[in-house]
């Protein structure tokens, strides 16, 4: 049971078990307007995940009937001592939780790991095996790729990463072997579920689009959307993306950053559940690139997808906690 307080007065109440009352009060958060500069909370057990997650939230004082160690150490790192009140402390709590989050300090890492166990996550896992394509090196390829996890392919020119891509989106039927998604082979998939960015070169051959920037990133919402969510939608991502001030303009017109861009956009309006990304940011200027690295750090850490991405960028090729697969 958790109950957060302003100062003396109740603001939220959970009786979920687990940590789901204090991921419910972090939803609860985002419509919430009152003042946050004093938040206590009171919660029957506190381990070292639910000290991470209240602070991470605001919280400054907590109390719990039951508390670990872990919990109490990690308190006074981050908040300072006396921040942790309790009733009973305890060695640990019995969970694997805590085991897991024992030696770890990242509040971010922490934070994801809580998320996937909580299955609080958008990403759908991908399997691959055997798979065989007459092109580039992939020959007898296996690959798993959890609910919300993060890929990165790397390899030299012509080994096959676009094409691994292609294959995993159903544009390449595969000469062997199979790829499914969610359980799923790619044609079964609820519309809307990946995201795809081809490479710039791709995006440039769509001269014919004659849509706006702000239509592109509407397409990936679906149909049954009101408009006027569809418009805080495509306003939201476009802002988080740097290209607002795009939306009334011709698609076909755009640079190649600036096309890079509202793809993502597009991506993000679409809330795809896995995003497949080749090379997102070629062509891209020094403050671009640092805001597709924060948008997909940002992504996996909040909304979490999963994440398949190709690159040569050095900047993300130093991305840690992305799994690494090299072709050829
Ligand atoms: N439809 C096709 N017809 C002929 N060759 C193809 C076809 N599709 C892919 N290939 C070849 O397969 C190889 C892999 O191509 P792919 O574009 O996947 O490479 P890549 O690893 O993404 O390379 P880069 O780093 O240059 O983008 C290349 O040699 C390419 O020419």
């Amino acid at each position: 049971m958790l109950k957060v307080f302003d100062g003396d007065t109740q603001i939220f109440y959970s009786e979920s078990k687990w940590l789901h009352p204090i991921f419910e009060f972090e939803d609860f958060l985002k419509t919430y307007n009152g003042p946050r500069n004093n938040l206590r909370a009171w919660d029957s057990a506190i381990g070292k995940a639910a000290a991470v997650l209240l602070i991470r939230l605001g919280v400054l004082q907590i109390h719990g009937e039951l508390v670990s160690k872990l919990a109490v150490d990690y308190t006074s790192k981050t908040l300072g001592e006396g921040k942790l009140t309790y009733d009973t402390l305890v060695d640990r709590l019995m969970c694997q939780t805590e085991s897991q989050l024992e030696n770890l300090t990242d509040s971010d890492e922490m934070y994801y790991l809580l998320r996937q166990r909580a299955k609080l996550v958008l990403g759908v896992p991908v399997s691959i095996q055997n798979l065989s394509y007459k092109y580039g090196k992939i020959d007898g390829l296996n690959l798993e790729v959890p609910a919300g996890g993060r890929l990165m392919i790397l390899g030299e020119n012509g080994t096959g990463k676009t094409t691994l891509l292609r294959l995993i989106c159903g544009i390449y039927k595969a000469d062997g072997g199979s790829v499914l998604i969610d359980g799923m082979p790619v044609d079964k998939l609820p519309k809307y579920t990946i995201g795809y960015i081809p490479q710039l070169s791709e995006l440039q051959e769509e001269q014919s689009f004659d849509l706006t920037a702000g239509e592109v990133v509407g397409l990936g919402i679906s149909g049954k959307t009101t408009r006027a969510s569809r418009r805080e939608l495509v306003e939201e991502a476009m802002s988080r993306t740097g290209c607002a001030h795009l939306e009334g303009r011709k698609f076909s017109v755009l640079s190649g950053g600036e096309k890079q861009k509202v793809s993502l956009a597009r991506c993000l309006a679409q809330k795809a559940r896995l995003l497949l990304l080749d090379e997102p940011t070629a062509n891209l200027d020094k403050d671009n690139r640092r805001m597709v690295v924060e948008i997909l750090a940002s992504l996996s850490i909040s909304e979490i997808p999963t994440i398949i991405m190709v690159t040569h960028d050095k900047e993300l090729t130093s991305l840690k906690k992305w799994e690494v697969l090299n072709l050829g």
